[in-house]
């Protein structure tokens, strides 16, 4: 019996011991491989985070703000956890030209997330297509045939047609408030929908509802989707219907769109008579084949959706923004005014593009207010595609990397006086958005960056340079008060409308 009792003894000894040395190569494997995977790399400060969401907490309603007091505490370069994604925020020049200049390749791609994938036919658009040769394809043909110059510039009298319509507009509210917020957006969707599908999308009976679902489109579009950034809470979405809206908008958008292509196919006459709108253009590109690019009927759909979601609460945001400081600021205010109207003075009223070219104020304030209300502060996320260094720091493949552009363009490093509105800053200085001073970033920069800045510019300075040209603006009784509180969204617009009075100048 006291064998038998010995021999247990021993088994167990053994078996412990046996599991001890298996626990101790584990453990000095996986600390091994820990450091191998982080412990060698120097990796941006980081602020505390949270189990299961990380740092999506501390991102509050208006992210680029909260980012900016935290790059104050922590530096230019910082890494933060939204849920189990890694993302490195950069809010310096510096910084922002090592992502999209010295890195731009590696720095090339966008972040997959669920809601586009539905809502832009798994990717197929230009703004979220991985890097690669579709993308390319993509990109190349926005900027060479539906964004050149000579594209935008043929859509001169769309422009034109609009700013009249929106100039009578003021004109008949006579000495009330005119709500200039909503008359941007309805100018900036009348523009973008004819130059993209022929006609206005509120036209026709659907109109009403089309605009709806636009509105639903740009909203959902820009929410953060919890299940992206922490899998295991992916069903919230499920349960408080999140994705069964964004299952219903897709389908009500790609009915529009498949209406808006079966009518141009269908109808020739409609073609003429509107001349070539993005739809008839990717249709040629889609029938011919004929510069080698493989293009779906989706694609097309997509593309589209793009330029609806790229270009109109962007673009009228900028006036929005413009025309507000303007009334904030009525020395800058009379200082256009006069530039405008000098410029002008011997015509009847009309004002052509080739003015436009005159007034080196107009373009400046527009610069001031693309700086001071950046519309998309936080560009559009990029992913790397490899390991990277940014400011002496490792960023490893996988990492979403946002630049804060709104911070960077208050940035008392590269900017006297970052938080006033100052337009003459710009007016001796070669600073410009073309993506080429990391300083002032508004479209973002290198590979990816913004395609419709001609087609966005085009509409601004034609649509301030009337407004002030042909009004003289106050705040009105009613609307003395001019609240500068921002709205939630991918493009920054006022929470509450601009409303003011414009009067008739003779
Ligand atoms: C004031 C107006 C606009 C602003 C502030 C703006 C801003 C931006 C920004 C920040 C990006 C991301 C750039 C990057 O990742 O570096 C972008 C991309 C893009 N924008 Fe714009 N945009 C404007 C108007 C437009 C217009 C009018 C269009 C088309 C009609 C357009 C089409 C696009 C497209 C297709 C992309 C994706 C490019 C790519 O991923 O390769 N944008 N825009």
């Amino acid at each position: 019996m006291s064998k038998i009792l010995q021999k247990m003894d021993e088994i167990l000894l053994n078996a412990f011991v046996f599991q001890a040395l298996i626990s101790l190569i584990l453990l000095i494997f996986i600390t091994k491989w820990l450091r191998k995977s982080t412990g060698n790399k120097k990796l941006p400060p980081s602020p505390r985070k949270l189990p299961i969401l990380g740092n999506l907490h501390q991102l509050g309603s208006l992210p680029h703000h909260n980012l900016h007091s935290m790059a104050k505490k922590h530096g230019p370069i910082m890494l933060l956890h939204f849920g189990s994604v890694p993302t490195v925020v950069v809010s310096s020049a510096a910084a922002a030209r090592e992502i999209m200049k010295t890195n731009d390749l590696i720095f090339s791609d966008r972040p997959d997330s669920s809601v586009n994938r539905r809502l832009l036919y798994d990717n197929k658009d230009v703004s979220v297509a991985p890097y690669g040769e579709y993308w390319r394809q993509l990109k190349s043909i926005c900027v060479l045939q539906l964004l050149s110059n000579k594209r935008v510039q043929s859509f001169h009298e769309i422009r034109e047609e609009e700013t009249e319509i929106l100039m009578k507009r003021v004109g008949e509210e006579g000495s009330g408030c005119v709500n200039l917020s909503h008359m941007f957006t309805q100018l900036m969707n009348d523009v973008v929908c004819r130059s993209a599908i022929g006609r206005k999308c509120r036209e026709g009976e659907d109109g009403e509802k089309f605009l709806q679902l636009l509105r639903e489109f740009l909203e959902v579009l820009g929410t953060i989707s919890i299940g992206d950034f922490v899998p295991s809470l992916s069903w919230i979405n499920r349960i408080n219907g999140f994705d069964a809206r964004v299952e219903r908008i897709a389908r009500d958008m790609d009915e529009f769109l498949e209406g808006v292509i079966r009518e141009r196919l269908q109808n020739p006459a409609v073609k003429k008579k509107n001349g070539e709108n993005f739809v008839d253009i990717l249709l040629h590109i889609y029938q011919s084949n004929s510069v080698g690019v493989s293009i779906d009927r989706d694609s097309i759909k997509a593309i589209i959706l793009d330029v609806f979601a790229a270009g109109t609460d962007t673009t009228s945001t900028v006036l929005e923004w413009a025309m507000t400081e303007l009334l904030r600021h009525p020395i800058i205010l009379k200082k256009l005014q006069d530039e405008v109207r000098e410029v002008v003075k011997d015509k009847q009223n009309k004002i052509t593009e080739k003015d436009i070219e005159k007034m080196h104020y107009l373009k400046v304030v527009i610069k001031e207010t693309l700086r001071y209300h950046t519309p998309i502060p936080l560009l559009v996320p990029r992913i790397a595609r490899e390991d990277a260094k940014i400011m002496g720091y490792d960023v490893p493949v996988g990492t979403m990397m946002m630049t804060n552009a709104w911070a960077i363009g208050r940035d008392p490093d590269s900017w006297d006086e970052p938080e006033r509105f100052y337009p003459d800053r710009f007016l001796n200085s070669s600073i410009d958005f073309q993506g080429l001073d990391f300083e002032f970033i508004p479209f973002g920069a290198g590979r990816r960056g913004c395609p419709g800045i001609s087609f966005a510019m085009a509409t601004n300075e034609l649509v301030l340079a009337n407004l002030v040209q042909k009004f003289d603006w106050k705040l009105g009784d009613e609307c003395k008060e001019l609240d500068m509180s921002e709205r939630p969204g991918v493009a920054i617009r006022r929470a509450v409308p601009l409303l003011a009075v414009g009067t008739q100048y003779h």
